[in-house]
């Protein structure tokens, strides 16, 4: 982080493979920020998320994401830079084979955590934040859709991430549900310092919870967007 900056982009361009996605991408979410990411299907959202993600590094430009710079960037700063973010996406569901426990450990295990006590600690925290304490021992397929969306967010939230990454993560969920998931991030991004990015089709969703938009549109990204 640099001050209350957690991601800067400056002219930064957008590859997939040759063709130019996004061009000219300006961007900037501060501490606590809540913002929204929308766009048509192709029109570079997850490209753009995975700049962020390090998974697609950016062409030309500048800019910071988390306290990396994207200039110098390299393939050894990607797992140090993961941790700093929390990723709630569809295709990092939890592990079916394993309780909701093992889940958040399988991480912790995974990012270095070694102290037993301080593992069980955290685990019952992030729990606790999403409202879940009472379902350590559940298999997910024990729980709703709406509670396993809870434990991808406490797992996301495990390594006190700077910012959360969450790409429709209202995709399968009934809308009231998806309300309770939505709040669920805005009270996240006002208790702690913690941003939230969140890419979506659904404007109802939005119009529910006003907030800052940015676009992705024939090849921009446009900051501040306002929708009907
Ligand atoms: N691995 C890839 N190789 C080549 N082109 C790709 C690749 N991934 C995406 N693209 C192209 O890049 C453009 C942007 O795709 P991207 O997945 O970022 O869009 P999106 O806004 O996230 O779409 P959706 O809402 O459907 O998820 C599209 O034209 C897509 O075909």
């Amino acid at each position: 982080m640099i001050g209350n900056s957690i991601i800067k982009l400056s002219g930064v361009n957008i590859y997939q493979q040759k063709h130019l996605v996004l061009t000219n991408v300006n961007l900037h979410i501060d501490k606590g920020d809540f913002v929204w990411l929308i766009g048509a299907t192709g029109s570079g959202k997850s490209s753009l998320l995975k700049v962020i993600y390090g998974d697609l590094m950016a062409a030309d430009g500048n800019g910071h994401v988390c306290g990396y710079e994207l200039k110098t960037l390299s393939t050894k700063d990607i797992p140090f830079l993961r941790r700093k973010l929390g990723i709630v996406f569809q295709d990092f569901q939890l592990l079916t084979d394993r309780t909701v426990e093992e889940n958040l450990q399988f991480v912790m295990q995974a990012t270095g955590w070694k102290d037993k006590k301080l593992i069980a600690e955290r685990t019952l925290d992030v729990l606790e934040k999403v409202g879940l304490r009472s379902k350590l021992k559940k298999m997910p397929h024990e729980l709703s859709g709406g509670e396993q969306q809870r434990v991808v967010i406490a797992r996301a939230l495990i390594n006190d991430p700077e910012i959360i990454l969450a790409d429709e993560p209202t995709g399968n969920l009934d809308p009231e549900t998806s309300e309770e998931i939505i709040l669920l991030l805005k009270q996240i991004s006002q208790s702690s310092s913690t941003a939230v990015l969140v890419a979506t089709h659904d404007y109802h969703i939005i119009r529910t919870f006003p907030s800052r938009i940015i676009k992705c549109e024939s090849g921009k990204v446009l900051e501040d967007v306002q929708i009907a």
